[in-house]
């Protein structure tokens, strides 16, 4: 295992105006043993770095290192990917029909492991590091759910001890409840094996969930890495705010530690001054049933999830405020409610401004 070092990568498709800057610039670090989360919406270039990053795709400019060791760019001739020591787990497993699981598992051991005991051992390490059972060694692909699928292809991808573990959208091909139980057996098989991953998502609630680190991707460039309360709490910019989260975006006037809006006075979690877009995220929007203590409004829909519910009110200046809270006490279309904000808020210059 090693870690990862991305260094101002860019990687274009096509010539003259066709041409599609699909990564621009990108650096970033996956610290040795560590789980990171590439985040953007479609056509971002995620897939394209992970294809840079395994050798599939060779960098125009930047580099990419694992360790101490260049495997892209700084004039070195790349690695091809099969030396790379990289573990990639695509979409859907992409495991070998007509091989049995123990075989898939076993494929990327020298072939002279394969069929020894110590290949054997390694698969059944492998089965209990992915939460299978043992007897599953047998089944074809075609005999598994989704979910225990992408659990072979992760411990396929593990059992030759990687250096990288690429994952492309692993669990984009399953149903919810499969996701959740799926991506938390391999994030724990990674950080078992203390595994340098990098898995790419458009899902927020994946990346968020899943990382150390969670890389915010916009038309190819890297917009914020950082740790998930980070990103979600102090998003790099607006677009990033409503990319990772909902939020109400509100216009305030900030004096240092605090500003005012149609909220009342907040608490800024860095210091501003002047005109400012503020982000507030909907749980930080209190929402009083019973004292008129805040700012008025009228409850004009609420979107019920059993653990908690979406509540959109008007203020009685009209404008838009949306709030989310507990799910065992909430009010209906058409009461009168009062709002305050709690936790702090993140200014932003306003668009426009200089
Ligand atoms: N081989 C290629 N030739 C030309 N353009 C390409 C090629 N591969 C990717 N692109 C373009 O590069 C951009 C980034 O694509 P990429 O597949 O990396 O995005 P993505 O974030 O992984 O998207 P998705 O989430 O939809 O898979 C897109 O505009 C895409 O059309």
């Amino acid at each position: 295992m090693s870690s990862l070092t991305i260094t101002g990568v860019t990687k274009s498709f096509g010539t003259g105006p066709a041409a599609t800057r699909a990564v621009d610039d990108v650096t970033l670090h996956v610290p040795h043993g560590s789980f990171t989360t590439v985040l953007g919406p479609s056509g971002c270039g995620k897939t394209t770095l992970l294809r840079l990053i395994a050798g599939f795709l060779v960098p125009d400019a930047g580099s990419i290192g694992f360790g101490d060791t260049t495997v892209a760019g700084d004039g070195v001739r790349p690695v091809p990917p099969q030396a790379r020591h990289v573990g990639y787990v695509p979409q859907e497993g992409a495991l070998f029909p007509h091989l049995d699981v123990a075989a898939n598992i076993a494929f990327g051991l020298p072939s002279a492991a394969r069929a020894s005991r110590q290949g054997r051992d390694r698969v059944a390490e492998m089965l209990d590091l992915v939460e299978l059972p043992a007897h599953f060694g047998v089944r074809r692909p075609d005999e598994l759910s989704g979910g225990q699928q992408q659990r072979v292809a992760l411990a396929r991808s593990l059992a030759p001890q990687p250096a990288v573990v690429l994952l492309d959208e692993p669990f984009s091909s399953l149903d919810a409840s499969l996701r959740g139980s799926t991506a938390t057996a391999v994030r724990r098989a990674l950080a078992a094996t203390n595994t340098t991953a990098l898995l790419v998502t458009h899902d927020q609630n994946e990346a968020l969930s899943l990382a150390d680190q969670v890389a915010v991707m916009r038309g190819g460039r890297l917009v914020q890495s950082a740790p998930p309360s980070q990103v979600y709490l102090s998003p790099s910019d607006p677009q990033v705010a409503e990319f990772v989260g909902r939020a109400v975006v509100l216009p305030g006037v900030a004096t240092e530690a605090r500003a005012t809006c149609v909220l009342g006075e907040v608490v800024l979690s860095e210091a501003a001054t002047g005109p400012v877009a503020l982000m507030i995220r909907p749980e930080q929007v209190y929402v009083d049933l019973t004292h008129a203590e805040g700012v008025r409004g009228t409850v004009e829909e609420v979107s019920y999830y059993g653990h908690d519910c979406a509540v959109q009110v008007r203020l009685d200046d009209g404008t838009p405020v949306l709030a989310r809270m507990a799910g065992v006490r909430h009010p209906a279309a058409g009461d009168v409610v009062h709002l305050r904000v709690t936790g702090l808020v993140r200014a932003y210059r306003p668009a426009g401004a200089l």
